[in-house]
């Protein structure tokens, strides 16, 4: 698969793009308090069981169209870019923790309220999860000062245990070496910094091809 593959031109005006994240925002939400849920019940084992049941034809109705491939990233006229899948901050992914990022004066920052379901270590997130939070903050810090890039490397320290619950993360762009751009990060809780990082985004070559090739007269 090329890493061209899954970017897509779409025609969809603004509102029809409004209806669907009304449609498909609220069932993310609803499917996320059903994990949370999943992961906490105590209930009795009759409603567990009831639970399985309804669940199980809640999917079966949501299973009988299904797209063809992953959302991938669809791109609209007017500049707008939806990549709702997304493991991070996708609308319609319930188990991201859904980032939403905001980008000022070159910080790109955001919260999220980790509950249960990132659990690591009793109580604190996996570590596994701090650095999805991280590759995805730097990656947007990167891609939207200008140079973006696929995460060639990513280097986490973990200062202290990041506890479940809410957690900023925050991360700019520090410098450009030709098609790789150094981007770095911190997640922040109550109990102060928990983890930094640095990643190493590198534009990938058949992406500067295609730049290259655009560019040539014809
Ligand atoms: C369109 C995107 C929008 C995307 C914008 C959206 C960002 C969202 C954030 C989500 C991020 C992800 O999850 S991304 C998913 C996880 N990452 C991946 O799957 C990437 C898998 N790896 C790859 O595709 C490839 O190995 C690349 C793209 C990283 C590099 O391949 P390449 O492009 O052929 O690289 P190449 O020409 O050999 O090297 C170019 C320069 O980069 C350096 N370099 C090469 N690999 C690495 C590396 N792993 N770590 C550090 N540096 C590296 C080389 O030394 C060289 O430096 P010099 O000689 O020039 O000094």
């Amino acid at each position: 698969m090329s890493m061209l593959d899954g970017h897509e031109a779409e025609r969809k005006t603004r509102e029809q793009i409004e209806a669907e994240a009304e449609l498909f925002g609220p069932l993310t939400s609803s499917v996320r308090s059903l994990i949370d849920a999943t992961v906490m019940t105590d209930a009795a084992p009759e409603h567990i069981v009831r639970a399985r049941a309804l669940v199980e034809e809640a999917a079966a109705l949501l299973d009988s169209r299904r797209m063809s491939a992953p959302f991938g990233t669809k791109w609209s006229a007017d500049g707008t870019r939806r990549s709702w899948g997304n493991a991070v901050i996708g609308l319609r992914n319930p188990i991201a923790p859904l980032l939403e990022v905001a980008y000022e004066d070159g910080l790109a920052s955001a919260e999220a309220d980790l509950g249960a379901a990132y659990e690591g270590p009793p109580g604190l997130v996996h570590g596994g999860v701090v650095a999805l939070l991280l590759d995805q903050i730097l990656g947007g810090a990167a891609d939207h000062a200008g140079v973006p890039g696929m995460t060639g490397t990513l280097t986490v320290r973990y200062r202290k245990g990041t506890r479940l619950g809410p957690v900023r993360v925050t991360a700019r762009v520090d410098r450009v070496e030709g098609v790789k751009t150094f981007a770095v990060g911190r997640v922040h809780t109550a109990d102060g910094l928990c983890a930094e990082a640095e990643g190493i985004f590198v534009l990938p070559r058949e992406v500067r091809d295609m730049v290259a090739e655009m560019g040539r007269p014809q």
